[in-house]
């Protein structure tokens, strides 16, 4: 209890000083500062007419992403950097570091008082996740895209671009974490998912909901994760992540791919099991024979909301596996990766598993 009152006293002391801070500077008469880093996807997406749905993403240099929606201006003095150009199904781990990096060193240098990524939505959330365990800063990183591409009739992608710009320079979103701003939600980058393939309110936290809502040009939160305060994995000078996998269940699934995996010796597997994270004998016995080898094995789960508890219908501690908790596949695998840079121990990646 007096460890919860702890940290609620030190989250609203943290806000207070920060809230201080950046009234002192509004009072200076400046802007905030903030930096878009544009990687691509369909906010920078273009298409051959405006009410036909077929469209390259990451098409739009960021200059034309910023001249199109000129209010940004009015809210923060704003820098544009070019980090990549890519649909974000190809983003990478090279260009997740990169972002990281650059992202570390413009707080480091006091270059902005907020960072605003804009992103394709397909693998949004493994970025802003990555960005959650590896940003040491409690200064905002707002990440934001569109559902249609920026030349299609009502696009979505100038309206979320200021909405992100107005939550990255707000004085409300220190200490927030990186999050996802789109379509008038505001999500921890822990929780957020793309549930929908090709709807606007494709983001939403299932177990938990938004933390923010926008509306009229202002954000307001609502709570904030008590899981977001641990020591940030440092990835400086890295140059790539230990090898970690995804393997989906189903009904009679052989073992080839586990074995595969085995046999490719990869870091880790992240098994997208059926429930809670369960799996059928052939498979059981694949991973099982992987986390004898070494491999890292964490279940995780294919259903798309609650959390994968230890010892359920598996014996994880005799078979040696790890469970993911609430992360889905795609972040599970991003925090073993992270994980597995500290120590190949599953106790230990269990304890990071139930922190993080
Ligand atoms: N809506 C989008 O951004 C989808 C696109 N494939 C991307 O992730 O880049």
């Amino acid at each position: 209890m007096k460890k919860v009152l702890a940290i609620v006293f030190g989250v609203m002391f943290t806000f207070q000083m920060q809230a201080e801070k950046q009234k002192a500077y509004s009072d200076k008469g400046e802007k905030p500062r903030v930096i878009i880093l544009a990687t691509g996807g369909t906010i920078a997406g273009s298409g051959e007419s405006s009410t036909k749905a077929a469209y390259t993403a990451g098409k739009v240099p960021v200059d034309d992403l910023l001249n199109a929606v000129p209010q940004i201006h009015d809210l923060a003095d704003i820098k544009g950097e070019q980090i990549a150009q890519i649909g974000s199904q190809d983003m990478n781990i090279d260009t997740w570091l990169k972002l990281s990096q650059r992202i570390n060193e413009i707080f480091d240098n006091n270059e902005a008082e907020g960072v605003v990524v804009t992103h394709g939505t397909d693998t949004q959330e493994e970025t802003a996740y990555f960005l959650e365990l590896t940003v040491n800063s409690d200064k905002p990183v707002v990440l934001v895209g569109a559902m249609r591409p920026s030349t299609a009739m009502s696009q979505d992608g100038n309206r979320n671009l200021l909405d992100a710009v107005m939550v990255a320079a707000s004085p409300n979103s220190q200490g927030i974490g990186p999050v996802i701003a789109m379509n008038e939600s505001v999500f921890a980058a822990r929780d957020v998912t793309k549930t929908i393939t090709t709807n606007i309110a494709t983001f939403q936290s299932r177990n938990f909901g938004p933390i923010g809502l926008i509306y009229d040009g202002k954000v307001s939160y609502y709570y904030k994760s008590l899981r977001s305060s641990e020591a940030k994995f440092n990835v400086k000078g890295l140059k790539k992540l230990p090898q970690v996998e995804i393997i989906y269940g189903y009904a009679d699934a052989s073992a080839i791919t586990v074995k595969a995996l085995r046999e490719a010796k990869v870091k880790g597997i992240v098994y997208a099991g059926m429930g809670n994270g369960n799996f059928n004998a052939q498979v059981g016995a694949e991973l099982e024979a992987a986390a004898k080898s070494g491999i890292a094995v964490c279940r995780s789960a294919r259903a798309g909301g609650g959390r994968v508890t230890l010892f359920n219908e598996v014996d994880d501690k005799a078979l040696g596996f790890v469970v993911a908790d609430d992360l889905n596949p795609q972040k599970a695998r991003i925090l073993l990766m992270l994980a597995l840079t500290r120590t190949a121990d599953a106790n230990a990646i269990q304890d990071i598993f139930f922190k993080y």
